[in-house]
C-alpha cells in the first residue's frame, strides 16, 4: 500500500546549517498495516510523515501509494489518498464552521473541484450515522460551531473527517498528545475502532511507549534519520516499555534519556 524506496531529505544542503533529517530509508507497508512510530527529538518522524503527505518532497528516492508514484506530487495532488490528524486539536477542523459544514468539506475531498458547504437531507443523515460512532453526542449538534467543542471532541471529529472517504494511508501525528489522559484514552479507543472497521493502512507517531506497544501490528523506531528498529507484532506483543528501552540501547549503544517518552 505504501512503498518508500531510498527516500531522503536534507535541509539547507550545502550550507553551514545543513541537516540530514532523513537518510535514504526504505519502508513498505502492506494493506491494513497499523504501524506505530517512536523516536527522540529530531529523529525524523515529522519529516517522514511530511514526505508521505507531500508537505515535503524528497531529495532522492521514490514513494508510491496504492501503486501510484506520488514522489513528485504536491500535497493537494495526493490529498485524496491521505487522511491526517495532527497533535493540535485546532489543526484539523475549521472552528467558525458548523460540524456539518466541516463534514461536508471532508466528504467532498477528492470528489470535485468545487467546494460545496451545502448539506442535503441525505448527507445530513449520513453525517449523523457517522457521528454516532464517536459516541460524543455530536450527532445532535450538527449546526454547532466546531470552535465550541472540547479538544477531545475536536480530535474525534478530526479523526472522523480524516477517515470519512477511506484514505489509502492514515497519518496520525501524536494526535492524543495534547489531550488529558481520560480524553486521550477515548481517542485511542476510537482510533482502534475506526482503523479496524475501515481496515486502514495507518502510520501513527506517538511519544507514548505504551501506546506504541499496544496499538497496531508493527513498531518502528527512528533515530538520526534512520529506522533503527522495526518490530513485528509477535515480538511487540510480548515486550514491556523496559524491553523497548533496552532494544533501543542495544541498537544504538546509548541510553534513551528523553523524559517525555519515559514519563509519557
Ligand atoms: N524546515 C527545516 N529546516 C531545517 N531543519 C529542519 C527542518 N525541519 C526539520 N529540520 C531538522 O531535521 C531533523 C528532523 O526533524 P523532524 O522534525 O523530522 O524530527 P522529529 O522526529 O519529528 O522530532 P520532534 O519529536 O522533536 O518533533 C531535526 O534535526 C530538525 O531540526
Amino acid at each position: 500500500m505504501l512503498t518508500i524506496s531510498k527516500a531522503g531529505k536534507v535541509f539547507n544542503a550545502g550550507t553551514i546549517n545543513e541537516k540530514v533529517a532523513l537518510k535514504k530509508i526504505d519502508l513498505h507497508l502492506a494493506p491494513g498495516d497499523f504501524v506505530t512510530v517512536i523516536g527522540g527529538n529530531g529523529a525524523g518522524k515529522s519529516t517522514l510523515m511530511n514526505l508521505i503527505s507531500g508537505g515535503l518532497l524528497p531529495d532522492s528516492g521514490k514513494i508510491t501509494i496504492d501503486g501510484q508514484d506520488v514522489t513528485r506530487k504536491k500535497e493537494h495532488q495526493r490529498a485524496s489518498l491521505i487522511g491526517r490528524v495532527f497533535q493540535d486539536p485546532m489543526a484539523g477542523t475549521a472552528p467558525n464552521m458548523s460540524i456539518e459544514e466541516n463534514l461536508a468539506i471532508a466528504y467532498g475531498r477528492g470528489k470535485s473541484r468545487t467546494l460545496s458547504f451545502g448539506v442535503s437531507a441525505a448527507k445530513r443523515e449520513l453525517f449523523r450515522e457517522q457521528l454516532k460512532v464517536l459516541d460524543q453526542g455530536l450527532e445532535n449538534r450538527l449546526k454547532a460551531k466546531v470552535g465550541l467543542l472540547s479538544g477531545g471532541q475536536r480530535q474525534a471529529l478530526s479523526l472522523l473527517m480524516a477517515t470519512f472517504t477511506k484514505p489509502k494511508i492514515l497519518l496520525l501525528d501524536e494526535h492524543t498528545a495534547a489531550l488529558d489522559p481520560k480524553r486521550a484514552a477515548l481517542i485511542v479507543d476510537l482510533t482502534r475502532k475506526i482503523v479496524e472497521q475501515n481496515k486502514l493502512t495507518t502510520l501513527m507517531v506517538t511519544h507514548n511507549m505504551e501506546q506504541a506497544l499496544h496499538m497496531g501490528n508493527r513498531l518502528l523506531m527512528l533515530h538520526e534519520g534512520n529506522i533503527i528498529l522495526d518490530i513485528p507484532q509477535e515480538k511487540k506483543q510480548q515486550m514491556t516499555t523496559k524491553d523497548l528501552l533496552s532494544a533501543f540501547e542495544e541498537a544504538r549503544g546509548e541510553a534513551f534519556t528523553e523524559d517525555r517518552y519515559i514519563l509519557g
